[in-house]
């Protein structure tokens, strides 16, 4: 899986956000995007994702050398984000239901290991809108952990975790398969300090 960005800039009403990122993303590593409130980091994953239009430049989604049509990039990602709301009136059990009717997990990953694996078992039938913040994040994560998406998205991924969340989140990212592609969004190094690839988006300014 590889995402080629060139020359991508967005702008909001007069205001540019950031211009000429050129980027190669290949699956097997990690990338963050780290810089100060307001930088632009999730402005630039949604566009990585496919849910925000570049003001200019091109991006590409391809695998195995094949071009991915934009049609069909929502396939291929999962994102955990803070903007991105669960459905709060549905039962765990009954959250991961629906979504494994749009997006599959992973061959295997049954609603009983993936409960397991998010430390909630015991919250299988309570509705989402009874969970704590830690326990939201945690399934908002397990969302896109779980699910057979080539690229994996997390913006702000820690935020409402406590400590044993975040030893969690770091076992859980040391899991994902070597063909995936992970990217983050970030402020707090302990989210991102097994990354390779870290850019300032402050230098696309
Ligand atoms: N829909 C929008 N319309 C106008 N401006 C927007 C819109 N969305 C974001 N912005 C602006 O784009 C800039 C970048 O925002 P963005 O949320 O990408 O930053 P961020 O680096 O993720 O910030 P944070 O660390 O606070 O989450 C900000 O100045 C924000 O006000």
């Amino acid at each position: 899986m590889k995402i080629v960005a060139e020359q991508i800039g967005k702008k909001y009403r007069k205001e540019w956000i950031f211009r000429r990122v050129n980027l190669i993303l290949t699956a097997g590593t990690s990338y963050t995007f780290i810089g100060p409130n307001g930088s632009g980091k999730s402005t630039l994953l949604q566009l990585l994702a496919g849910n925000l239009p570049a003001t200019e430049g091109q991006l590409a989604y391809s695998r195995n050398d094949t071009v991915i049509e934009p049609d069909n990039w929502f396939q291929q990602v999962s994102i955990a984000a803070p903007y991105l709301e669960l459905v709060e009136e549905l039962t765990l059990d009954e959250l991961l239901t629906f979504h494994q009717t749009f997006k599959p997990f992973k061959t295997n990953f049954t609603l009983e290991i993936i409960t397991e694996r998010l430390l909630l078992t015991h919250a299988r039938h309570k509705e989402i809108k009874y969970f704590s913040s830690g326990m939201k994040q945690r399934v908002k994560l397990g969302l896109a952990f779980f699910s057979e998406s080539p690229i994996v998205i997390l913006d702000e991924p820690t935020s409402n975790l406590d400590r044993q969340g975040m030893n969690w989140y770091q076992e859980q990212v040391r899991q994902l398969s070597p063909d995936q592609l992970l990217l983050i969004g970030s402020n707090q190094p302990e989210e991102y300090n097994f990354c390779p690839n870290v850019f300032d988006v402050m230098q696309w300014k």
